[in-house]
């Protein structure tokens, strides 16, 4: 059984398709990344995902339930997570309470009014906390106020909060959007540990080829809303008609 799978799915926005009929599949494990041009509906599935948006038609599966009538924070809880392009961090808390509320959150759904009363599994999520900021790199600065960070390292938190839920799928969209070429760089051996270390699934949306083709086993290239492609990184590099479409013929 594939870990998430989409089926028939369609996002019209007015008399726009975004998602076109996409039938997407990941296993657990696998990580694939979507890729295609500026308005392709790369976001938009990824917010359908993530329910943040609602599909007009389709279903989507998470371990082999549907989805598509739960809250954004009930498939939180189910073990999905997503980092980027949406600011998730409390600025003026430090790195380790960031971790902490994110680890909280997505095992007792809010970190409201009942902290105190969770004593025992405060432990542990100081514990989730520790090794996922240990994962990312920033234990040392477990106590800096986030606000205070280098920009690369507020990335990198961004990512320890979507790993602290403990996802079972984490979806990142754009993680080097607006990065120098060394925090790229970071980043992406970031990605590439995590994968080696944690065996995370991940879907990454990403314009950046070289890192699409380096962390990924599978891509899949939308266009206008639908699956024009998919394979290997070696078969999207040789397919001409991803070439046509996605770049307009420039090698990849
Ligand atoms: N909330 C919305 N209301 C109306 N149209 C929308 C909305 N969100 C997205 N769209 C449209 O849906 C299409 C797909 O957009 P989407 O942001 O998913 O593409 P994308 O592949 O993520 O693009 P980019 O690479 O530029 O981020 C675009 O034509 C966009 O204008």
């Amino acid at each position: 059984m594939a870990l998430l799978e989409t089926d028939g799915l369609v996002k019209e926005f007015g008399g726009l398709v975004a998602t076109d009929d996409v039938n997407l599949s990941v296993e657990e494990d696998e990580r694939v990344s979507i890729i295609g041009p500026n308005g392709a509906g790369k976001s938009t599935l990824v917010n359908l995902i993530t329910r943040r948006l609602d599909p007009t038609a389709g279903d989507i599966r998470f371990k082999g339930e549907s989805i598509v009538n739960r809250d954004p924070h009930e498939v939180v809880q189910m073990g999905i997570s997503k980092s980027f392009q949406t600011a998730s961090i409390f600025s003026e808390l430090t790195v380790r309470e960031n971790a902490e509320i994110a680890a909280l959150a997505a095992e007792h759904g809010s970190f409201g009014f009942k902290f105190l009363e969770h004593r025992d599994s405060l432990t542990e999520v100081h514990q989730v906390a520790t090794d996922t900021l240990d994962a990312v790199g920033l234990l040392g600065q477990a106590e800096r106020q986030a606000a205070e960070l280098p920009y690369g390292d507020k990335r990198r938190l961004e990512i320890g909060i979507a790993l602290a839920a403990e996802p079972d799928l984490l979806l990142m969209d754009e993680p080097t959007a607006g990065m120098s070429p060394e925090e790229t760089e970071a980043t992406v051996d970031l990605v590439e540990e995590v994968k080696r270390e944690l065996g995370l699934t991940f879907v990454l949306i990403e314009h950046d080829m070289e890192i699409v083709f380096r962390v990924s086993d599978r891509i899949v290239v939308l266009n206008r809303g639908r699956v024009i492609a998919e394979g290997t990184p070696d078969e999207i590099r040789g397919n001409p008609e991803v070439q046509e479409a996605y770049l307009g013929g420039v090698d990849l």
